[in-house]
């Protein structure tokens, strides 16, 4: 934390996340370089901290979570330059714009047109984006993106409910979206080194209209040099994996969260490759599922929620150390498409959204949440305003502690779909159990 002559608390970075998930991911890739990071959601913690000294104190980089990755292309501008108003009276210095490190995204947005309207409100006219994230698989080369060695569009990514991807250059796809010319920077200019990257950046950044340089990094090193040619921006824009890249703070505090004593649960809207495998990992590794039927989320959306309620309670009856799985697909044909004649995604993110706030009243306490759709409706639904970053599971997914709206304390991992180890729903509960002693994760 820095403080200009006024003793006023400034940010080292204010953050703009374009969904919960990807929130804490970047949370905890500044937690993990030193910075003291917090997460916020929404318009109304917004709101709720508008006298941000409080809340904010001794905080080093505030990311603000909305959901706003597949909403309306206006929604998604408005909300994102409320978050950068938010973030400049709190006195961030610089600005990341935050999204998938798949891309994840239609020709109309929304990391285009979110771009563009943090640029003009800021009066920048350049700036980058970088979406890899090599600690996930994620790496760009000659402007297209790899997942774990595939062709973003070759790999699960192309069958995503909501924004399937099904081309690999990320020039190609971010230039429908913009008004902002789109360049390219190739990984011999990378590793020219930053003061030359640098350089480069400087060239970019002249002309009308402004310029918007994908920037190719397949490893951390990259990510370190990118970071340090980019220090001179203003606005930055990518992954999580960029803040990977920053000098460590030197902080040694930056997590520490309450471990919450209660019931175990994990709840899935996740249709990610990943997820599926932690789903088929976890009913062999014997713990208690349920599967939603999506008959019955269609016709019967309360008689779901408290059946499934019952239904956990049971379990923690049979054996309160057990881990009730709730989740909605196996396999790729259990997604409900557009002729499904209702709304699937919303309707069973609503369901999920009810259930988690019934197991927390059952005394739910340590839950893992898979998703970043399904993660932001179980945010909403909680009524939590803020989260703070806690232990590490796996690159990108963190313990974090959360206050609902009836004061409930809950440790939250809020896991991205492709995130986290094949058996992370049976083993992620090791950092909390390793803390417990002390009492702090
Ligand atoms: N069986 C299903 N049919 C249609 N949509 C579904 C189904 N199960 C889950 N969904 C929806 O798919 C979306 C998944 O998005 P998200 O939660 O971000 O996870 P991921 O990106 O990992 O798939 C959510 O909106 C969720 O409600
Ligand atoms: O950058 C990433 O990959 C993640 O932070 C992320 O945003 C993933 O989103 P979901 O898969 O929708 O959780």
């Amino acid at each position: 934390m820095t403080t200009d002559e006024r003793n006023h608390h400034v940010l080292a970075w204010g953050c703009i996340a374009d969904d919960v998930t990807g929130a804490t991911d970047l949370a905890g890739n500044f937690v993990a370089r030193g910075y003291s990071t917090i997460v916020l959601f929404g318009l109304d913690a917004l709101r709720a901290s508008s006298t941000p000294e409080s809340r904010l104190a001794d905080v080093d980089v505030v990311v603000v979570a909305l959901k706003s990755r597949t909403a309306p292309v206006d929604q998604a501008v408005s909300e994102s330059l409320s978050a950068l108003r938010f973030l400049e009276g709190a006195g961030a210095e610089r600005i990341y714009v935050k999204y998938c490190s798949t891309f994840d995204s239609t020709p109309r947005g929304n990391i285009g047109p979110v771009i563009d309207a943090v640029l003009d409100a800021t009066h920048e006219t350049f700036t980058i984006a970088v979406p890899s994230f090599p600690d996930t698989g994620r790496t760009v080369y000659n402007g297209h993106l790899f997942v774990g060695g595939d062709l973003l569009s070759e790999s699960s990514m192309r069958f995503h409910p909501l924004t399937p991807m099904t081309d690999s250059s990320v020039p190609r796809l971010l230039d429908p979206q913009t008004r902002n010319r789109v360049e390219s920077v190739r990984l011999d200019e990378v590793r020219a080194g930053a003061g030359a990257l640098s350089a480069r950046f400087g060239e970019l950044s002249s002309g009308t209209p402004g310029t918007i340089a994908v920037v190719d990094a397949v490893t951390d090193d990259d990510l370190a040099t990118i970071s340090t040619a980019a220090s001179g921006l203003r606005i930055v824009t990518g992954g999580s994996g960029l803040a990977l890249g920053l000098a460590p703070s030197g902080r040694s505090d930056a997590h520490s969260i309450t471990v919450a004593h209660g019931h175990r649960a994990i709840l899935c809207g996740s249709a990610s490759l990943r997820t599926r495998e932690q789903i088929a990992r976890a009913r062999s590794g014997g713990v208690p599922w349920r599967k939603l039927d999506l008959d019955e989320v269609r016709t019967d959306p309360n008689g779901t929620v408290a059946r499934t309620i019952e239904w956990a309670r049971s379990s923690w009856l049979d054996d309160p150390g057990s881990t009730p799985l709730v989740y909605s697909v196996d396999e790729l044909g259990d997604i409900a498409g557009a002729d499904a004649g209702f709304d699937a995604a919303a309707a069973i993110e609503d369901v999920i959204g009810a259930i988690a706030d019934g197991l927390v009243d059952a005394g739910a306490r340590q839950i893992i949440v898979a998703g970043g759709e399904t993660s932001g409706r179980v945010i909403a639904q909680l009524g939590v305003q803020a989260l703070a970053i806690g232990a590490p599971i796996a690159p990108g997914v963190s313990w974090s502690e959360a206050r609902t709206h009836r004061g409930a304390i809950v440790d939250l991992a809020l896991k991205s779909g492709n995130f986290g180890d094949p058996d992370m729903f049976l083993t992620a509960w090791h950092a909390l159990d390793a803390a417990n002693e002390g009492g702090r994760a």
